[in-house]
């Protein structure tokens, strides 16, 4: 039997205006168009989540140099230690960061994301002709700067947005380099671009045989240490050749998918029904991976060290983790 792993999260949304639009999103909203997230609301909602250990932030972005910037940062920020306070572990993916803002947010989440998406800078005339954040050099910054900081670090590619074989592959080894050089990734999402009813691109979604081939490539180009993560619900019937093919992880399953709001979560039980006569153990993991409690400040430690013993308590499905 082999081990496949699973967040138990949910997902709060600070707010879906963000200044970019890439042409695949089916997330945003205009700026000025949404009501952030207030704390009485996400307290309501976080009184109510049964079973759930990582709260995923995922929002939409604010200009930096926009009047609102400092508050948009600081609603993120109370939003986190909101979720710590009730028992949650955060995980942000909040977009492009300053080194000081990400210096701050490493203090209230136990990891953080950043999707590279792609190296190419071919993108910047198509699907993010009107996204400043997605400028890759800027992206691959961003990287460095939570290695620096020692944030167990999530990232991955978006596959199937106007990228060649070759782009897929450079983009990987730009992963694995700053890896190299600060060991901060702890697993890779490969997502494939999954067309939604909101958004303005509408091609065909990224082909299944790409994907069982591309994770091949990227277990061969990744170190061991580093997940490969797919999402359920974005690979439906080819879950399986995915596994088969070294794809381990099945990343934050929640009752939505604010990305991808037309593909459900597929539930918990019924993956591990899917998954058990094929000889795949499906266990739940905490949104960091224990070779990173290390680099936790010691308030953050002792949040993911209960987890981890009360994990082991009630569940015989749960992972021994070692150190
Ligand atoms: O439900 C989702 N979770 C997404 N997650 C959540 C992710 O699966 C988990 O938060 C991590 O694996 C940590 O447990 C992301 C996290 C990142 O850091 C970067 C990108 C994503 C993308 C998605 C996504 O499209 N849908
Ligand atoms: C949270 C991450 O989700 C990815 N993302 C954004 N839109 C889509 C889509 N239509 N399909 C798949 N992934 C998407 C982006 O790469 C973003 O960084
Ligand atoms: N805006 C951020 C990004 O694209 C995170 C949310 S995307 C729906 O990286
Ligand atoms: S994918 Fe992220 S950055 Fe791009 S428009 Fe959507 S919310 Fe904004």
């Amino acid at each position: 039997m082999k081990a496949i792993t699973y967040s138990s999260a949910y997902t709060i949304v600070p707010t879906y205006e963000c200044f970019n639009r890439c042409t695949y999103c089916n997330f945003r909203t205009d700026p000025g168009q949404d009501e952030w997230m207030s704390l009485a609301q996400a307290e309501h909602i976080l009184q109510r989540l049964d079973h759930v250990v990582e709260l995923l932030i995922l929002s939409g972005e604010v200009h930096p140099n926009s009047a609102r910037r400092a508050s948009w940062f600081d609603r993120i920020f109370d939003l986190c230690k909101l979720a710590l306070s009730m028992g949650f572990l955060p995980h942000t993916n909040a977009g492009i960061l300053s080194f000081d803002e990400m210096a701050k947010l490493k203090t209230v989440n136990v990891s953080m994301g950043l999707m590279l998406e792609q190296m190419t800078p071919t993108l910047l005339e198509s699907v993010h002709r009107h996204a400043p954040s997605k400028l890759p050099e800027v992206r691959l910054q961003q990287l460095a700067w939570a290695g620096e900081l020692q944030i167990p670090f999530t990232t991955g590619l978006l596959l199937g947005i106007g990228e060649s074989e070759r782009d897929r592959i450079e983009t990987l080894v730009a992963i694995a380099n700053i890896h190299e050089q600060y060991k901060h990734i702890q697993e890779v999402i490969l997502q494939p671009y999954s067309p939604g009813q909101k958004e303005s691109l509408s091609q065909a979604a990224f082909q299944p045989r790409q994907l069982i081939q591309l994770i091949k490539i990227a277990r061969s180009i990744l170190p061991d240490t580093i997940s490969i993560q797919i999402p359920p619900n974005l690979v439906a019937e080819d879950l399986i050749a995915c596994l088969d093919a070294g794809a381990q992880d099945l990343g934050g399953i929640s009752p939505h998918d604010e990305v991808n709001p037309d593909y459900p979560h597929p539930k918990v039980e019924a993956l591990r029904q899917q998954l058990e006569p094929q000889s795949y153990h499906l266990v739940q993991r905490l949104p960091i991976y224990p070779q990173y409690d290390r680099w936790l400040a010691d308030d953050l430690r002792a949040a993911v060290e209960h987890h981890r013993t009360a994990g082991l308590e009630t569940s015989k499905n749960s992972v021994t983790y070692r150190k």
